[in-house]
């Protein structure tokens, strides 16, 4: 429990108790919170309502049980990564019980007490690649998020046996490794409906030359509908590996429409969706798809994404192959990947405005 009793956190001390002292918005709903306090009452543009959301569609979910036999299945995805830049996939190999350890791993992580949380703040971290946080980039926002996060970046083994919070951090490697299998069937399968037939080791750098594992906690929250769990936005990586739990909140933006579109949960499924750096390498024609997470007023809920990126020195831009073979105009221009991801953390989420930066005017 939080140090500072309910009573006494005054609504000017918010930002210093959830943002300084590590509580997060966990700790604020800890303490029974009954308000929203002001600090994360988002515009009525951002909030999500029921004109905006639909029900007679959605995203793909594909079964990869049949993989080494059926080449539809790579067709399927490519169609996915075109048409709604998201899909779920069932029968992926990954076991269940690594699912279940990380999703258990991220309770344990989040259950300890902020001080011990705080030791892997921004300020506190003795490394980069540890960073425990709160919203997105708090110093950014006109409007805070209600979510919790851990983020990890991957270098080594032997780095995060020394550096990764011992809470989780041998379910997070597990989950990480476990899930390589299925990362390279579907980029194989992207990569063909781009006529690149083959992934050496420049493509293999440049699609999965590093990864990035967060644990999301979204706490129960008073008045839901006036706040966001994670705001618009698309993700910087090549594609990212989604594991969420049962209780839904997930939005997808459908391609050119204003429509938003549920991720229901599908109990050992795995969500997967294109971020900016497959957009750009493939010229556009994969789509890295707007999405935001609701608050929710009842329930405690968990996600924990692998963003499978480029390495930070990679140059990226439209793959030589699209542009020569598919004798296609490059729509953006060669970026270096670090500061294209560098762009993206130094302001709030705001849509899909981050692939501005690599945009040929
Ligand atoms: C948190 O809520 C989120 C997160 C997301 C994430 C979506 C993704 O797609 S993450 C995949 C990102 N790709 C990579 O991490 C791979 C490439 N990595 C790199 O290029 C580098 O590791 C780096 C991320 C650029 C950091 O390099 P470094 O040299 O350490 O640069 P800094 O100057 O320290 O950081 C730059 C800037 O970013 C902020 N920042 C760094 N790491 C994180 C992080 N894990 N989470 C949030 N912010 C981070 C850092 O504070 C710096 O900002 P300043 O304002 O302090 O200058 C999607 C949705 C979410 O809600
Ligand atoms: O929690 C979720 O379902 C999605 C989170 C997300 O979009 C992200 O972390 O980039
Ligand atoms: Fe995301």
């Amino acid at each position: 429990m939080p140090t500072t009793a309910f009573s006494s956190i005054n609504f000017s001390d918010i930002t210093d108790f959830v943002v300084n002292e590590g509580h997060g918005v966990k700790g604020l709903s800890d303490v029974g919170l009954k308000t929203l306090p002001k600090q994360y009452i988002q515009p009525l543009t951002e909030r999500i309502t029921t004109s905006t959301i639909i029900v007679d569609g959605s995203i793909p979910i594909i079964d990869m049980s049949n993989w080494d036999n059926d080449s539809k299945i790579g067709e399927n995805i490519c169609d996915a990564a075109e048409k709604w830049g998201f899909f779920q996939i069932i029968n992926h190999e990954i076991p269940l019980e690594v699912l279940d350890n990380i999703k258990a791993a991220t309770y344990r992580f989040f259950k300890q007490s902020a001080e011990e949380k705080n030791k892997h703040s921004k300020d506190n971290s003795c490394t980069n690649n540890v960073r425990y946080g709160t919203s997105f980039t708090p110093q950014a926002e006109k409007a805070l998020e209600w979510k919790d996060y851990l983020s990890l970046f991957y270098e080594s083994d032997e780095e995060a046996v020394d550096l990764w919070p011992s809470a989780c951090r041998d379910e997070a490697l597990d989950f990480l490794s476990k899930s390589d299998i299925v990362i390279k069937k579907l980029l194989e399968a992207l990569m063909k409906g781009l006529n690149v037939n083959e992934i050496d080791q420049t493509k293999e750098s440049l699609l999965m030359g590093s990864k990035r594992i967060n644990l999301n906690y979204y706490p129960k929250c008073p008045n839901p509908e006036l706040t966001v769990g994670v705001g618009r936005h698309s993700d910087v990586s090549t594609l990212t590996i989604l594991l969420q739990d049962n209780i839904g909140g997930l939005y997808v933006k459908k391609l050119d429409s204003d429509a938003w579109v549920h991720v229901p949960p599908i109990d050992g499924a795995i969500v997967i969706n294109v971020g900016d750096a497959l957009q750009i390498m493939s010229n556009g024609k994969y789509k890295s798809i707007e999405h935001r997470v609701i608050a929710n007023g009842n329930n405690n809920r968990i996600s924990v994404p692998i963003f499978v990126n480029p390495n930070p020195n990679d140059l990226i831009g439209p793959l030589q192959e699209v542009i020569e073979k598919n004798g296609e105009k490059p729509i953006y221009k060669q970026v270096l990947y670090s500061d294209y991801v560098k762009h993206f953390f130094r302001k709030a989420h705001d849509g899909k405005e981050t692939i501005d930066f690599a945009q040929i005017n």
